[in-house]
C-alpha cells in the first residue's frame, strides 16, 4: 500500500508544461531543492517530494525497498494526473530515479542522477546504520552525515548552513530514516543500468565522500549515452552547496532532453 507523500507543486500547471519530479537524499526533506524549484518552475511543473518517513510524508513502520519508494511516487503522480515526467534524484532519490527509468520507460522522459549509485557499498553498513537510528534516533548519526553533505571548507565558512542541515536530519522520523537505510541495504541496480534508455545526466561532486566521482563515473558508463558532469567544489549535497550551478546544469539537461 503506497504511502501518502508530502509534496509541493510549483510553476505552470498546463498540459504543455513538462513535469519534473525532484527526489532527495536520505534524511532530507524537499527544501533541499528550493533553489532548483525557483529556477525550473519558470517553465516546468516542478513536483518536489518528501520520501516516506521524511519531511511531512507518512511514516510506514518496518523495512521497505526502493521499489516501495517508487510505488509511493507513482501513486502521487497518478493522483496529480501526471503521466510523463522528468525525474531528478539525489543519492537515495537517485536510486528511486534509476528504478523508475528502468521500470517505467514509457513515463520517464529523462533522468538526472546526482551523487548517487547503482549500489551504495556493502549492505552491512546500512543495516548497522538502521540499527543505530532505531536505537539512538537520527541524533546518533546527524553530525557524521552532515559532514559528508558539505565540503569542509564551506562548512567552516557557513556554520548556519551546517546547523540548518543538521536540523533537517534531526527532523526526519527515526523509523522513516531507518526504513530508508533498509531500502539502501537491499538496493543493487547494476544489472539493470543498460535498460535505461531515456536521456540521462549523471552528476558527481568532486569532494563527495559518500558517492565519490569514480562511483558516478561507473554509473554513467553503465547507462547508454549518459552524460557525465563533475561539480567542484562539492560534497554529497550540491543542491545546497552550489545551488546556482546545479540549477544551471539541470536546466541544460532538461533543455537538451526536450519534452518528448
Ligand atoms: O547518508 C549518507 O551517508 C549518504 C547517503 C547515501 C544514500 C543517501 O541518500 O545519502
Amino acid at each position: 500500500m503506497p504511502a501518502t507523500l508530502s509534496h509541493q507543486v510549483s510553476g505552470p500547471q498546463l498540459a504543455d508544461a513538462p513535469a519534473v519530479v525532484l527526489l532527495g537524499s536520505l534524511g532530507s526533506n524537499r527544501s533541499m531543492w528550493d533553489a532548483q524549484v525557483r529556477e525550473l518552475a519558470r517553465d516546468h511543473t516542478v513536483i518536489a517530494v518528501d520520501h516516506r518517513g521524511h519531511g511531512g510524508s507518512d511514516v510506514v513502520p518496518g523495512p521497505c525497498t526502493i521499489a516501495d519508494l517508487c510505488g509511493d511516487v507513482l501513486a502521487l503522480l497518478d493522483a496529480l494526473g501526471v503521466d510523463r515526467f522528468h525525474v531528478v534524484g539525489l543519492s537515495l532519490g537517485g536510486a528511486v530515479a534509476q528504478w523508475l527509468a528502468v521500470h517505467e520507460p514509457t513515463r520517464v522522459r529523462s533522468t538526472a542522477l546526482l551523487c548517487t549509485a547503482a549500489k551504495f557499498g556493502e549492505p552491512s553498513g546500512w543495516v548497522d546504520r538502521a540499527t543505530a537510528v532505531r536505537e539512538g534516533g537520527t541524533g546518533a548519526v546527524a553530525d557524521a552525515v552532515v559532514a559528508r553533505w558539505i565540503t569542509p571548507g564551506r562548512a567552516e565558512e557557513d556554520p548556519a548552513l551546517v546547523a540548518g542541515l543538521r536540523e533537517m536530519i534531526l527532523a526526519t522520523s527515526d523509523e522513516g530514516y531507518a526504513a530508508a537505510c533498509d531500502a539502501l541495504s537491499g538496493w543493487d541496480g547494476r544489472a539493470d543500468l543498460g535498460r535505461i534508455t531515456c536521456p540521462t545526466l549523471v552528476v558527481a561532486g568532486d569532494e563527495d565522500p559518500s558517492t565519490p566521482p569514480d562511483v558516478l563515473r561507473e554509473l554513467a558508463d553503465g547507462i547508454p549515452g549518459a552524460e557525465f558532469v563533475t561539480l567542484s567544489p562539492a560534497a554529497h549535497v550540491p543542491t545546497v552547496e552550489m545551488p546556482e550551478r546545479v540549477s544551471e546544469v539541470l536546466r541544460a539537461h532538461l533543455t537538451s532532453a526536450g519534452p518528448a
